[in-house]
């Protein structure tokens, strides 16, 4: 395996009775946060189930931090801190008695650090689990992750519970925890703004299928939204990188998942006019990708 690589999927499928994952490929690079962005439904625990080793692929390859899942998947974990919406905690027990039980078992745990962090997620040691709101347990959780140090942390929708002062907090601590080029986040999210926010890499999928990954900064880059004026009797190439076209008449309004000099000469010389390119948030990117595909799929 590409040792630059933190997980690498290849061809990866999984059958349901009413899901297919359908060859998946992920590649998480060493030191990155990887956002994995998907509808409801789209696959995103499963795949990240499957690369932790506690859902059996029905085929493909996976390489998590250089251990074959499932039979490295023992020593994967490890060194993988893993949260996800089905937490293991034990309701009785208090948060102290849980970073006690991690520490014995973990032997880079930090004692320093896990103090630091239950004063920056305002967490009690001495309360018991089941009196902790949803929120107070998500964050006891990535706590308890946390000070483990953990080479490769792996998150499935880890913000979805939290108010946005918890949010924003969660969210710069994993920036803090990125300092070390060592260290590889995947996180799964609907949430684009935050994605864009704090990941170096973004990953696409919906309905069991990748659609898209890339560096954030190159996606956001060959994005681009064209205001056009198209005369009577013109008609639009047919470029692959045309993702939507609205609008009748005139005003026409192109999306572009590949925006270059290609596409503003074949417009051109096509005889459209065009007003204004503009720039996409990274929900827009999302929306335009998931739909683009429903539509062919479809069609
Ligand atoms: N053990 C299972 N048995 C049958 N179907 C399953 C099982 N686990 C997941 N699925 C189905 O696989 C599909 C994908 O589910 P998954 O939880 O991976 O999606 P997701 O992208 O994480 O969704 P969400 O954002 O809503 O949490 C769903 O249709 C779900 O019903």
């Amino acid at each position: 395996m590409d040792q630059t690589l933190a997980v690498r999927m290849r061809g990866v499928c999984k059958r349901y009775p009413h899901f297919t994952l359908d060859g998946m490929d992920l590649s998480v690079r060493q030191g990155s946060i990887m956002g994995f962005l998907g509808a409801n439904g789209a696959g995103k625990s499963t795949t990240l189930r499957i690369l932790m080793g506690l859902v059996l692929a029905d085929a493909g390859d996976v390489c998590v931090l250089g251990h074959e899942i499932p039979a490295g998947g023992a020593l994967a974990r490890q060194e993988i801190g893993f949260v996800s919406e089905d937490l293991r905690l034990y309701g009785r027990a208090t948060l102290q008695w849980h970073m006690g039980f991690v520490a014995s078992f973990y032997p880079r745990w930090d004692q320093a650090y896990a103090e630091r962090l239950l004063r920056r997620f305002d967490l009690r040691p001495a309360q018991q689990i089941k009196g902790m709101s949803h929120g107070q347990r998500v964050k006891a959780a990535l706590l308890l992750v946390l000070a483990r140090h953990p080479r490769l942390l792996v998150l499935d929708e880890p913000t979805s519970a939290l108010d946005p002062v918890a949010r924003h907090e969660v969210l710069a601590t994993l920036m803090e925890v990125m300092g070390d080029e060592e260290r590889s986040v995947l996180f799964s999210s609907h949430n684009t703004h935050e994605v864009e926010q704090i990941a170096d890499a973004v990953t696409i999928i919906d309905r069991g299928r990748l659609l898209e990954t890339d560096d954030k900064e190159s996606c956001l880059d060959r994005w681009r939204r064209l205001r056009l004026e198209v005369p009577a009797g013109v008609t639009l190439p047919r470029l692959p990188s045309v993702v939507a076209l609205q609008g009748h008449g005139r005003a026409q309004v192109l999306t572009s998942s590949d925006f270059g000099a290609e596409l503003t000469a074949a417009l051109q010389a096509a005889g459209a006019r065009i007003h204004a390119v503009e720039t996409m948030s990274l929900e827009e990117i999302f929306v335009s990708t998931v739909m683009h595909r429903r539509e062919e799929t479809t069609a």
